[in-house]
């Protein structure tokens, strides 16, 4: 069968190639999402069976330690957990990508799979090359609220429109639509999930990839501000948060930003008072350049330096 026919059956085992922070957050919410009845859609494969490959034995013990036995957990023998595997999320940072793909045994372990790579500012490309043909090579940039399934996830697959290879035809490895049910289904269980292409990944690992820091930094300052004004800090912190998911809630509800700003701002009132301090502040063009900083410095996380 064509590579690009790949069809992943139901009930397939799905292997965390490194199981950090993102490969965590993405576990606990599929685990979690399977957990719950009404998660499962009739004809769409889910995963049955999960392994989680790590480095260091304290990580074997923390992944042991919170999932227990519904996990199996991978130390050395990582080409193994691959060729047991059906779907393969690649989760490792992106300068140690080469070196667990190209380790022994693993080119053969990812012939006729699956292989979601995670990895902010490595391209389709680069991880096709170092895998070789016999792989079909995804992109996704989730989010860590995956982990308590509220992520943002954006997939990629490879197009003619990817950026070129050498060694290998991306527009032979397109795979068949009919895998982005499966890829959908992950992602989607653990918050929402859309397709872009390849080439808008940099600025989106920037927005939602790196926007849960910078939602924090806000709701740190918001925080502090409440405390700066007699509130106790757990008091300040839990108005923060609330009022900026309530927010954020509205605007996914299909309300403009700019009208909600407006319908709080009572005429000569505090809030417009507070506003233009941001404004001073140029809190704007400071949020706008920290995506723009993040961006640039995503596309070359993949480069060797
Ligand atoms: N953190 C985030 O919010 C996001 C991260 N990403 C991307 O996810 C990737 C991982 O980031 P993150 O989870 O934060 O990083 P972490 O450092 O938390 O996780 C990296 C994992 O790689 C494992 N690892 C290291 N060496 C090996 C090896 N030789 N074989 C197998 N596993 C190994 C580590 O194992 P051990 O624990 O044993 O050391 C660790 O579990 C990055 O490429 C990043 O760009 C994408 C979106 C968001
Ligand atoms: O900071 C990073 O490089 C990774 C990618 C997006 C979030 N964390």
């Amino acid at each position: 069968m064509p590579i690009q026919e790949l069809a992943i059956k139901n009930n397939y085992t799905l292997c965390m190639l490194a199981c950090g922070t993102m490969g965590s957050a993405v576990l606990s919410g599929v685990l979690d999402s399977l957990s719950s009845a009404a998660s499962t859609a009739a004809d769409v494969p889910v995963p049955a069976k999960f392994i989680a490959c790590v480095k260091r034995q304290e990580s074997a013990d923390r992944i042991t330690a919170t999932y227990g036995g519904k996990v199996e957990v991978a130390l050395h023998a990582h080409a193994k957990a691959v060729a047991e595997s059906d779907v393969v999320i690649l989760g490792c940072k992106p300068q140690l990508a080469e070196e667990i793909l190209s380790s022994k045994g693993m080119e053969e372990a990812l012939r006729g799979k699956l292989l979601i790579s995670v990895l902010a500012g490595t391209t389709i490309k680069q991880i096709q090359d170092i895998v070789g043909n016999d792989t079909i090579v995804v992109r996704a940039m989730p989010n860590t609220p995956c982990k308590i399934r509220q992520g943002m996830t954006v997939i990629s697959f490879p197009t003619p429109s990817s950026p070129s290879s050498s060694s290998v035809d991306l527009l032979k490895l397109t795979p068949s639509p009919s895998l982005k049910p499966t890829i959908q289904w992950i992602f989607s269980q653990i918050g929402r999930a859309v397709f872009l292409e390849e080439k808008h990944l940099d600025a989106c690992t920037a927005l939602s990839g790196s926007g849960p820091a910078f939602a924090c930094v806000m709701l740190e300052a918001m925080t502090d501000g409440g405390v700066m004004m007699g509130l106790p800090f757990a008091v300040a912190q839990e108005l923060a948060a609330q009022t900026m998911q309530g927010a954020a809630r509205m605007v996914l509800d299909g309300n403009h930003p700019a009208q909600i700003r407006n319908s709080v701002s009572t005429p000569g009132g505090c809030t417009i008072g507070g506003l233009l301090v941001m404004e001073d502040g140029k809190i704007r063009s400071t949020i706008a350049r920290s995506i723009q900083e993040a961006t640039n410095i995503a596309s070359s996380l993949g480069k060797k330096k």
